[in-house]
């Protein structure tokens, strides 16, 4: 018999990194290649990279000529406009918007990192219902609409209530008022009503009552992790078994349905696609990425009236994401790609 100590087992410290500090590896895509493939392969994307949806879609549609100008209206990280960079080959233009000053600049770097400059591509600080101020018009134009990894990665911009931050979902924090503020100024119903018709939520009457209670007990209202835990009051009611699923899926639409109120979704949608038409060369070609029915009604309304007034000569979609790809990137299984061609 021996009398060898049996070896103490290593404490298991789990596969991912608990912190968006420790995701420091994912933040540095450009630094860490191997540890970034590693995540894409699990079908995860990395923190502070974004990547691009239906891209083999869009580039199809447009059939995009060296020589022609482009307009990307959310920039985002760029995956899409550097693809259309691609194409264009450094003969032509690219002019991109996104509204967002905290990643604009990074891309910015990122597309000059990949060889591409100032005679390839114009970056604009812009919401992409004032297009009027770039004074031209496009052959090819994308919008890829709502947020991006990289901002629902970054829990000092408060668009998850996975992780801890103030409650802001701002795209751009300079422009109107952060959720915690809007909460503050909204009555019950109207809560409800933003709930309902920007996300659906089955128990919007219950969360909106929930938020009042703690407006009302001097309780803020003003970090992701608050909001989340009303929420999980709200619906303390349910089944211990359907609880812990219900307030995930009930706290996702409440955060989809502040940030498209704190960001006007709908009201900017709505003004960019009346614009639109005026922006298109005759033939040009519009490609719109949507990601829930709200905004996809929009886009087919929109295109379904300018096609009935002669103004587009084609429409087409909605299209959705191979399974591939919903399989490589989950967070494409809902988007919706419609499209339009000018007169
Ligand atoms: C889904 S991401 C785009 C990702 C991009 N296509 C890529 O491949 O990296 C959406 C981007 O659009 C921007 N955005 C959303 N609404 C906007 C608006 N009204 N005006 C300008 N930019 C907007 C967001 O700030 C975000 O960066």
């Amino acid at each position: 018999m021996t009398t060898e100590k049996p070896k103490r087992r290593e404490r298991y410290k789990g596969t991912y990194p608990k912190t968006f500090n420790q995701k420091y590896k994912e933040q540095n895509p450009e630094k860490y290649q191997e540890t970034i493939l590693k995540v894409i392969e699990k079908g995860n994307t990395p923190a502070g990279m974004h990547r691009p949806i239906m891209t083999t879609e869009i580039l199809d549609f447009f059939d995009i000529k060296e020589g022609q100008i482009g307009l990307d209206l959310t920039l985002g990280y760029g995956g899409h406009t550097s693809q259309m960079l691609n194409v264009l080959n450094h003969k032509g233009h690219l002019h991109a918007t996104d509204q967002d000053p905290i990643e604009l600049p990074k891309t910015k770097e990122r597309l000059e990192s990949q060889g591409f400059t100032s005679s390839d591509f114009t970056l604009h600080h812009l919401n992409f219902k004032d297009l009027d101020l770039i004074g031209q018009t496009f052959d090819f134009i994308l919008a890829d609409l709502g947020v991006s990894s990289m901002q629902i990665d970054d829990p000092k911009r408060g668009f998850t209530f996975k992780q801890d931050g103030p409650l802001d979902l701002r795209m751009n924090p300079s422009e109107g008022v952060p959720a915690s503020i809007r909460l503050q100024e909204l009555t019950t119903d109207e809560i409800e009503g933003m709930l309902i018709e920007n996300a659906d939520e089955v128990y919007a009457h219950q969360i909106a009552l929930e938020i009042t209670k703690e407006k009302h007990s001097g309780n803020p209202i003003d970090t992701t992790k608050a909001l989340y835990q009303i929420i999980k009051n709200a619906l303390a009611f349910l089944p211990k078994n359907d609880r812990d699923d219900a307030t995930k899926k009930a706290a996702t639409r409440t955060f989809q349905a502040l940030r498209i109120d704190v960001n006007s979704e709908y009201e900017v949608l709505f003004e960019l696609l009346d614009k639109l038409p005026n922006f298109l060369n005759p033939g040009g070609k519009v490609a719109i990425l949507s990601f829930h029915s709200g905004e996809d009604r929009l886009v087919k309304k929109a295109f379904k009236h300018f096609y009935n007034e002669g103004i587009y000569k084609q429409i087409d979609g909605p299209i959705s994401p191979s399974n591939d790809e919903i399989y490589q990137n989950p967070r494409s299984r809902s988007a919706k790609l419609r499209t339009a061609i000018k007169t």
